[in-house]
């Protein structure tokens, strides 16, 4: 028996820049791009840019009514285009009906959303499922490729936290997060390190689209599976802030007994669970509104398994 994994050829394959109108490198770089495709032109791939919330982006605001990385939903996605939506709705389904339908076979191979967050995450590719194996070895291909800068994978597949993305409606959604850079500005490093990942994983589709066999590997990941909301009073106003023992460590160790939040009158809230973990997102300015401080992650290694293009 083979533990080779044939795959169809990603012959289509989009970059989503401005999910959120104001994580600039991502809106920079697409912008770019439809100006002049060379950086991203590779041969038997079609490489499609594309700026998903060209309202948003204009003004420079995450969304106008709705987040859009979070309406990719079936229940949005049954909806008639027709009819008057929230604009991020019927964005959706525009999106849907250009890069999808979600779930089908005419759906694009791999999608690449580009986003920045203002928490200290370095560059992080987020996946959706620990079984992509296409996606997996693209992921070991980039974190070799960068080497010695580091490309943290976070994988979120919680039935609960995980949410509806824009990537999601391609066969292969992969999430690049790029930080610390505040809502609305751009910084060349941030930028740079974006641009980077991106042509590195062109390459490895234009690679694999050729014929090239990716040996079986392990990929080192970090798993959603929490998440953490500031202390509050009964009036749902926050209490505290992350503490600054905390702030700018995403995905080092947090223990039992660690401070996590310092309240307004100076006390220090402690982290009680049971064991080590590695939070992200940590203070993250879009998640004050979904009520969230930091995600908590634990570490693994998944396998992806050798694949090979069939050509048919
Ligand atoms: C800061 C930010 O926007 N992060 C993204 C993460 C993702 O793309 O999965 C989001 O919440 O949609
Ligand atoms: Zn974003």
């Amino acid at each position: 028996m083979s533990c080779e994994v044939s795959l169809p050829e990603a012959k289509k394959v989009a970059i989503f820049g401005g999910t959120h109108g104001n994580e600039m490198s991502g809106v920079t770089l697409v912008n770019l791009w439809l100006k002049n495709r060379a950086e991203i032109r590779r041969s038997g791939v079609e490489v499609q840019p594309f700026i998903t919330n060209p309202r948003a982006v204009e003004k420079c605001t995450r969304y106008i009514d709705i987040d859009l990385n979070r309406a990719f939903t079936p229940e949005n996605l049954s909806k008639r285009e027709a009819e008057d939506h929230p604009y991020e709705i019927k964005r959706a389904l525009e999106i849907n009906r250009i890069f999808g339908p979600k779930g089908s076979s005419d759906a694009y191979d791999v999608i690449f959303d580009l986003h920045n967050t203002t928490s200290n995450m370095g560059c992080t590719l987020i996946l959706e499922s620990s079984q992509d194996h296409l996606n997996l070895q693209m992921v070991h291909y980039i974190k070799q490729a960068v080497a010695p800068m580091t490309c943290s994978v976070l994988v979120n597949e919680h039935p609960f936290l995980q949410y509806s993305t824009s990537r999601s409606v391609a066969k292969h959604p992969i999430g690049l997060e790029v930080g610390p850079q505040p809502q609305g500005v751009l910084r060349s490093n941030i930028f740079q390190s974006m641009r980077l990942i991106l042509r590195h994983a062109l390459d490895f589709i234009e690679l694999f689209n050729g014929g090239m066999e990716f040996p079986p590997c392990t990929v080192d990941v970090y798993q959603v599976t929490e998440r953490v909301d500031y202390p509050r009073d009964t009036n749902g106003n926050i209490t505290a802030m992350v503490h600054p023992n905390l702030q700018d460590c995403d995905w080092e160790p947090l223990n039992p007994g660690d401070p996590m939040f310092l309240t307004f009158d100076g006390r220090t809230v402690e982290y009680k669970g049971g064991n080590t973990v590695y939070p992200t997102f940590i203070n993250e300015a879009a998640y004050y509104e979904k009520q969230q401080a930091f995600v908590i992650t634990k570490r693994g290694t998944l396998i992806a398994r050798q694949i090979k293009v069939s050509k048919m």
